[in-house]
């Protein structure tokens, strides 16, 4: 440069104007003016590039231009030297009017985010490099504002480079460095001297001037204070880049404030959804509520008008309430002297009872201790056939039997009972004679009852019955259990106790279990007029239904042995006792009273017996049953009991202590004649026997264990 520029004689170079100078391609990023400090750290490596050097890399250029001219200069200054002075003096014309036209320089800083914003526009991205400038590429964020200033800055100074812009004002041409603040420099082509404008809004003067071309110092020193001026301008601007140099941080913040809240305004829009469900929902459910309150209140108005309705009755139940406790007051008052006359009464019905047993004793004694009912069966449909003896009952305890002798004579035999049933007798009238006896043993007395008879004459029907017409042991068991019912409401308890037993051929057997067991009819330790069997099962019922099972289980054993036994049963007696003892716990007194149900076997004679052996044992303990009923008849001092088991078994039963009853049956047929008149005879004997008066087993509790 220095080299194509004329040199003035005695004119030095000044040694700072060397030093600022850069080489071009340095000084062509200076030169943009715009962006400069960071254009020029960026891509030179400098910290400052200082404003004069672009002054003075633009100057070489306006004087290379000045040199190379146009080609109409370059042109003219081949051809003579008299047009290069008519040059100079054009170029100062031009230069005049240059100045005049930028007295007022129109200084305006270049709208730096106006031109940003246009790059950013037009699609740059943070990256991309300076010859992508302006092509359409898309981002989806917002380039960062540094870069785009980087990178505009980068692409205004290439095209600078290129092509300079030039701006025409005037007539004159005019090099914008692209800085608001920077002074506007015109360099007059063509012209001898040099005319700078310099405006700066800082000095507020407009400093005009001119220097001849030759007038290096004067140049220098006007450059130096250019200098200076755009020195101070510089960091000036420095100053404000420095304080945008937080912008893109901030617009950044911004950004991710921004996507922040759209993000956000994302979940609000989701939630308000939500909220807008639940608030249709809720609609929904205040509907349903409003209707069910609609109820509600209706269901309340009804329930209030039966609050009233039931209130009033409840006023009226209080009233009625106030004079029921009166009442009850006065009803207390007179149960508590009703409970002194029930007790009285009770002690009065106890004493009554007490007689009432003594009275029914005496009747009992007065008809006999021993009573002998008789009874005729009737003839079963199968045996319409058969002859019957002649029966005539004369009254209820009178009864004739008649028959023929070998010489086809009447023969006729009248006996007297207690009573007489005739055939058609029912079970119920049997047992309405026997029901006074049961209340004796609940009294406390023994009673023994038996069947005596031929075989087939009855005697098990009048004793157990059959199921569809029940006899007197069944009908005893209920009523035993019927009249418990109501000694309780007098203050007594009862406990019964049943053993079933067997004699066949004088063995005993248990009728209540299938073991062979050694038996044995012992006398009572504290009592020599009781007896009780050894080893044999006793059983305490508490209900009618028991006793009936256990009656039904004695029958299913006896039969059976009778299977076994070949037709044992009709051979066998069968002795059922019941003990019942009573305790009445508030006059401490305790009873003892056992019922002896008796099925005799039945009597037959040797004769036509086919089992000697059988019919001997039992025509034996028949005997010696009749021998004791006539020695109680006679009152013998002895009394044969133990001849056989059976008059053993039935001694407190038959003698001193007891009552009895025994059944004389007897079949209706002729060919039982002879048996039926010697059963009768029998037991018209044993009706005229007159036994012991009967004493009652009544003990207090102090001597009862002594007593059982
Ligand atoms: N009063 C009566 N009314 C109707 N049938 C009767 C009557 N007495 C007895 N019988 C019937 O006569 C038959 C013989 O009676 P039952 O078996 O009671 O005689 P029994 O004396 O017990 O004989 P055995 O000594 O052999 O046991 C039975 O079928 C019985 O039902």
């Amino acid at each position: 440069m220095d080299s194509r520029l004329p040199k003035p004689s005695g004119i030095k170079r000044p040694t700072t104007l060397t030093k600022n100078i850069l080489p071009m391609d340095r000084i062509k990023t200076a030169t943009l003016g715009f962006g400069s400090k960071t254009a020029s750290v960026s891509m030179c490596g400098m910290d400052i590039l200082p404003p004069l050097a672009r002054d003075l890399t633009n100057l070489p250029n306006s004087f290379r231009r000045e040199r190379a001219g146009s080609p109409d200069i370059h042109r003219s200054s081949v051809t003579t030297g008299a047009n290069r002075t008519k040059l100079r003096r054009s170029r100062s014309a031009c230069d005049i009017r240059d100045i005049r036209a930028m007295k007022r320089p129109d200084i305006s800083i270049a709208p730096i985010p106006a031109k940003t914003m246009r790059l950013v526009n037009s699609g740059v991205s943070n990256n991309a490099p300076a010859s992508s400038f302006g092509t359409n590429s898309t981002v989806s964020k917002p380039p960062r504002i540094g870069n785009v200033v980087a990178s505009s800055t980068a692409a205004v100074k290439k095209q600078l480079t290129r092509n300079p812009i030039v701006t025409k004002v005037g007539s004159s041409t005019s090099l914008r460095s692209g800085t608001a603040n920077t002074a506007t420099t015109t360099v007059r082509k063509g012209t001898s001297s040099t005319a700078t404008s310099i405006s700066t809004t800082g000095a507020g003067k407009t400093i005009n001037k001119r220097i001849p071309p030759y007038d290096y110092k004067a140049r220098f020193n006007d450059l130096s204070e250019k200098h200076q001026v755009l020195k101070a301008k510089y960091e000036e601007k420095c100053e404000q880049m420095s304080s945008l140099e937080g912008l893109p941080e901030q617009l950044e913040e911004s950004q991710d404030q921004l996507f922040k809240t759209k993000e956000e305004l994302k979940t609000v829009n989701i939630e308000r959804d939500c909220l807008n469900q639940q608030v249709k929902s809720l609609n929904l459910k205040i509907d349903s509520l409003s209707a069910a309150l609609v109820k509600t209140k209706e269901e309340l108005t009804k329930l209030t008008e039966n609050y009233k309705i039931v209130k009033e009755a409840h006023d009226i139940f209080h009233n009625e309430v106030q004079d029921l406790r009166a009442q009850t007051s006065y009803l207390t008052d007179e149960n508590n002297i009703l409970k002194e006359d029930l007790t009285a009464c009770k002690e009065q019905l106890f004493r009554a009872n007490m007689e009432r047993k003594e009275l029914h004793n005496t009747i009992m004694d007065l008809r006999g201790n021993i009573r002998v009912f008789c009874r005729v069966r009737p003839p079963l449909d199968f045996e319409q056939d058969k002859m019957l003896c002649g029966w005539n009952y004369l009254d209820e305890s009178t009864v004739e039997i008649q028959s023929f002798d070998n010489r086809n004579k009447c023969v006729a035999h009248t006996f007297s009972f207690d009573h007489v049933f005739h055939p058609n007798s029912k079970q119920e009238d049997i047992f309405e004679m026997v029901s006074p006896l049961i209340q004796s043993a609940l009294d406390g007395y023994n009673i023994c009852i038996f069947a005596y008879g031929q075989t087939g004459s009855g005697k098990t029907f009048t004793m157990d019955g059959i199921p569809t017409n029940v006899g007197v042991i069944p009908r005893t068991v209920d009523l035993l259990f019927d009249s418990i019912k109501n000694y309780k409401r007098l203050g007594w308890e009862y406990e019964i106790r049943v053993t079933f037993l067997e004699i066949y051929n004088e063995v005993l057997y248990d009728l209540l279990s299938n073991e062979q067991k050694d038996m044995e009819i012992r006398m009572a330790k504290h009592n020599k007029n009781d007896i009780y069997v050894s080893n044999i099962t006793q059983e305490s019922v508490t209900s009618a239904s028991r006793l009936r099972e256990l009656m039904s289980m004695a029958k299913m054993n006896r039969a059976t042995a009778s299977t076994a036994g070949n037709e044992r049963s009709s051979r066998s007696h069968a002795v059922t006792k019941i003990e019942l003892i009573g305790t009445h716990a508030e006059k401490n007194e305790t009873s003892l009273g056992t019922i002896n149900l008796v099925d005799l076997a039945g009597s037959e004679s040797p004769k036509t017996s086919t089992r000697m052996n059988e019919t001997k044992n039992i025509n034996r303990s028949l005997s010696e049953l009749t021998n004791v009923i006539l020695a109680l008849l006679q009152k013998q001092d002895h009394i044969p009991y133990r001849n056989s088991k059976l008059t053993h078994l039935l001694m407190p039963s038959l003698g001193g202590n007891s009552k009895t009853l025994m059944f004389i049956n007897v079949a209706p047929f002729l060919d039982c004649f002879v048996e039926s008149v010697k059963s009768l005879r029998f037991a018209a004997s044993v009706n005229s026997c007159k036994m012991a008066k009967a004493k009652r087993n009544r003990f207090l509790n102090t001597s009862s264990n002594n007593s059982l």
